[in-house]
């Protein structure tokens, strides 16, 4: 699989690295002791990251399609994921050390470090997520942080309080290697989404951090 990315001209000379959690994180509390923290940029050398991760073959990541019931219908989940563990190798140095950064930045906190990491890859406007929080594990009972890194086109995520609640939707548009780190009780009392777009876009990819047994 092969992508053609439209770079800015400043990542172009940009190595992949990562920029400082002690500034330029911004927190929101939402509520029910719900927050989410955002870090514009915090990724550098976005594009070329995103492009090591497309390659395909060993050197890139081996993309999986996922199928699910809906409506009596086997369908493809619509976008390719991958889930990496503790104890499997990881296909980026970079990802490595984000884990120790934000397990670092976090760990009062949290409490635990983030130990794995999942990916999703939206190839274009058509692939997205629906509502859902990640709830899977300790989550569903316990407050806990799920740290969202995006690189490619620019897509928005989007949380709303469970069970709906207009006018208090929040959007953020991410890309470019910003970072969204969800806290508190966010995945149990609010929901979060990627919804799709009729706008061309290009492909994205979010990166995911998480402590162990939370998904
Ligand atoms: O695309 C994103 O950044 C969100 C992905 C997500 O919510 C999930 O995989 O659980
Ligand atoms: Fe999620």
């Amino acid at each position: 699989m092969t992508f053609v990315l439209q770079g800015s001209l400043l990542d172009q000379v940009e190595d992949v690295g990562l920029r400082t959690l002690d500034t330029g994180v911004r927190r929101t509390p939402l509520s029910h002791g719900a927050w989410i923290d955002v870090r514009p940029g915090w990724l550098t050398g976005a594009d070329e990251l995103f492009t090591r991760l497309t390659l395909g073959g060993a050197a890139g990541v081996d993309w999986r399609s996922e199928r699910r019931v809906m409506w009596d219908k086997e369908v493809a989940t619509p976008r390719l994921l991958r889930f990496y563990g503790e104890s499997e190798p990881w296909p980026d140095p970079v990802l490595a050390q984000a884990r120790s950064m934000l397990s670092a930045h976090y760990r009062e906190e949290l409490g635990e470090p983030f130990t794995t990491v999942g990916m999703c890859l939206y190839r274009d406007g058509r692939d997205s997520v629906t509502w859902h929080g990640d709830r899977e594990g300790r989550a569903s009972r316990q407050d806990t942080m799920v740290a969202i890194v995006s690189i490619g086109a620019p897509r928005a995520l989007v949380l709303r309080p469970v069970g709906g609640g207009a006018g208090r939707t929040v959007r953020h548009v991410l890309g470019h290697g910003d970072l969204l780190v969800m806290g508190g009780s966010c995945q149990r009392t609010w929901e979060h989404a990627v919804p799709k777009t009729s706008t061309p876009v290009g492909p994205r990819i979010s990166i995911q951090f998480r402590p162990h047994d939370i998904r």
